[in-house]
């Protein structure tokens, strides 16, 4: 994949957030799928959108995308309704989702051509789309025998072949190898270069740390956390862990350290479970020596995994996790 994109950089926005969502509910029956969910995206941010399956990410994101209407609550999209379906919006906006329609009968540019003509975009642009997500040397293969991922990066083509300011992406590196799945991060972050709002769906959190400017972790159709990455993992209580070859110290001795929560040996290694790392590392050199010694810092995995693995019947954290965004 290249990372170059050439699609005009967008304006520079001033004011209001790219999106704007204030208590909006959905339910599906007696279910809330989503339930008062307030949130804002700014123009040109990277925003992920985080969260256990049945969580509400895709319900939410249908609804920014006009795609399904609230119960109730307030939603602008480039300060404009999505609902009813606004076709003002649509060239403004690119979409790729889990279950993208393909004329299979096709080949990949004659696709994207097809779809760049239904937003009068040229096959110029079909080109550079293709470019952009690595498909160039499959650009005469039908789309029916494109492989799962080659497939997934038709579908991201299809999202930015005109050149949209606002894109929603849902999972798109959930079927890429891990080559594919990084030259995708250099895609999207030139698309981020060129000012254009990310709206970022994914399981894979360590995407979200390398790619997102915040991310909002939902449960249960509620906000649970949003933040920067940093701030998250900051805020967390999950413990850094040191790691040093077993034998070199007793789990015990190693427990009797100051700052030391938990040592066990796990593998071959002795590790250290501590919330003050740098006075551990003093005393451990002290000790042993810092040879071999391998450190762990917490994770946006972590954060997620305590929150999400935490049950919150009313849909509070337990957590001093910033749920209220920073304006
Ligand atoms: N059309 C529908 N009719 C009835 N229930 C639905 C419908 N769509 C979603 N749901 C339910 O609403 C809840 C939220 O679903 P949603 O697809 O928004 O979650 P998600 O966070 O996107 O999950 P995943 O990570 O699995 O994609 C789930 O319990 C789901 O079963």
């Amino acid at each position: 994949m290249t990372a170059a994109v050439h699609h005009q950089p967008v304006p520079p926005a001033e004011g209001d957030a790219a999106i704007h969502v204030r208590e909006v509910r959905k339910s599906y029956g007696a279910h809330r799928a989503v339930d008062g969910v307030s949130l804002d995206v700014r123009h040109g941010e990277f925003f992920g959108l985080l969260g256990p399956n049945g969580a509400g990410k895709t319900t939410l994101v249908e609804i920014m995308e006009g795609l399904r209407e609230a119960d109730s609550g307030e939603v602008t999209v480039l300060g404009q309704s999505p609902w009813p379906r606004n076709t003002a919006l649509l060239p403004r906006m690119g979409v790729q989702t889990q279950s993208s329609a393909f004329f299979v009968r096709q080949t990949a540019r004659e696709h994207l051509v097809t779809v760049a003509a239904l937003y009068r975009a040229g096959a110029a642009a079909a080109d550079r789309s293709l470019e952009t997500v690595g498909l160039g040397p499959q650009r005469d293969t039908l789309v029916e025998n494109l492989s799962g991922g080659q497939r997934q990066r038709l579908a991201i083509a299809s999202a930015l072949v005109h050149g949209p300011e606002l894109i929603f992406l849902d999972e798109p590196t959930a079927a890429l190898d891990p080559q594919a799945r990084r030259d995708l991060w250099e895609v999207l972050r030139t698309l981020k270069g060129e000012g254009r709002t990310i709206v970022y769906t994914t399981h894979h959190l360590d995407e979200a740390e390398a790619l997102c400017d915040r991310v909002a972790i939902l449960m249960a159709g509620r906000v649970r956390a949003l933040d920067s990455p940093h701030e998250l993992v900051s805020a967390t209580g999950a413990p850094s862990r040191l790691m040093l070859p077993a034998g070199r110290l007793s789990p015990q001795k190693a427990a009797e350290i100051p700052g030391v929560d938990r040592a066990s040996v796990q593998g071959g290694s002795l590790v250290l479970e501590t919330a003050a790392t740098g006075k551990v590392l003093q005393a451990l050199d002290a000790l042993t020596g810092l040879d071999g010694v391998m450190t762990r810092t917490a994770t946006l995995e972590d954060v997620y995994l305590e929150l999400t693995g935490a049950p919150a019947p009313d849909g509070t954290s337990a957590h001093h996790h910033p749920t209220e965004q920073k304006a």
